[in-house]
């Protein structure tokens, strides 16, 4: 079976840290042997962050936009591109410090993209100091921030040297209060025990597991169709699909066509689709059932004649 290459995804708000982080990484990558590459993502036109990525590791960057929306789509091409030209290891995303996480993860769960990535996790990077003045900051911002430390698989306070001790416990209990049981560090200059951040990934490399992510706080889970589906029957189906599922894409096969499946927040689209793909759905959501899901979908499926 091919190797899969572990997805770290650095999130964080502008300039909260993580090119500080990712210098780390890669450098810690590199003493272990392990191949490592890059995607950036700048919402400017210009990239500033590249230089610090060693000529030595391939690198993608996706500049002005933002993975998370505009660019989504380039995402993925820069993914596979990536996982088709390197036999890689690990590969790290930096998002913008705009980014939603989960919609960050979205983009690294597209179909095309499952037999080559795992993801391992959401690190986030918090600018210690500005999350504990969120107050002075626009809701945007400040439910943005909110979502970093929500859904990490391991959060980062950073900038914490100048903090008083009763602001140190705050950032601790808002950890436990907002992303219960999460490991965090207090820390400078984003220093953090690198092998504790790769642990899961070590692990995972090792055992191929072919469902990702199911270690995140976020859960995925792919549903592979064996049969076309009645439209029908899908779109009941989907109007009792729970709010915490936040997104479904893959494709589906109603009578003799193919549709590229997108739902979001609640919004399903269809697109024609004029290849042969293969007729999978992955969900990204909290709590996911796969037995209800895996049941609920088999029974849209047309009878086998
Ligand atoms: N004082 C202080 N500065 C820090 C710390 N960590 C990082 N910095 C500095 O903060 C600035 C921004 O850090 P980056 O690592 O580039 O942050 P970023 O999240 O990649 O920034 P964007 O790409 O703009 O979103 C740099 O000048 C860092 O050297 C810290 O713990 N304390």
């Amino acid at each position: 079976m091919k190797k899969k290459a572990n997805v770290i995804i650095l999130a964080g708000f502008l300039g909260s840290g993580k090119t500080t982080l990712l210098k780390q990484l890669l450098s810690y990558e590199k003493e272990h042997k392990h191949k490592t590459a890059v995607l950036m993502n700048e919402i400017g036109k210009v990239s500033i962050d590249s230089d610090s990525v060693p000529e030595d590791v391939p690198l993608k960057e996706l500049l002005n936009g933002c993975i998370c929306c505009s660019l989504s789509d380039q995402l993925e091409k820069q993914l596979w591109g990536l996982c088709k030209e390197n036999e890689l290891d690990t590969l790290i995303i930096e998002a913008t410090g705009v980014a939603h996480p989960i919609d960050v993860l979205d983009a690294c769960l597209s179909p095309y993209l499952i037999d080559d990535l795992h993801v391992s996790g959401i690190i986030s990077i918090m600018d210690a100091p500005r999350w504990l003045d969120r107050e002075s900051m626009n809701v945007q911002a400040r439910m943005l921030m909110l979502e970093q430390v929500k859904h990490a698989d391991y959060i980062v306070w950073n900038k914490t040297s100048g903090l008083t001790e009763k602001e140190k416990t705050l950032l601790t209990s808002d950890t436990s209060r907002l992303n219960e049981d999460t490991p965090f560090v207090l820390t400078d200059f984003a220093k953090v025990d690198l092998s504790q951040l790769f642990s899961l990934s070590v692990k995972k490399r090792s055992d191929h597991q072919s469902v990702s992510a199911d270690k995140l706080k976020v859960k995925t889970f792919i549903y592979s169709f064996k049969r076309p589906v009645n439209k029908e029957l899908f779109e009941n189906w989907l109007r009792n699909v729970p709010s915490s599922i936040y997104r479904i894409k893959g494709y589906i096969q109603f009578e003799n066509q193919i549709y590229l499946f997108q739902y979001s927040y609640g919004l399903p689209t269809y697109e024609k689709e004029l290849m042969k793909m293969p007729l999978r759905l992955v969900f990204i959501g909290e709590d996911l059932d796969p037995d209800q899901l895996t049941r609920g979908l088999s029974e849209v499926e047309v009878e086998s004649e």
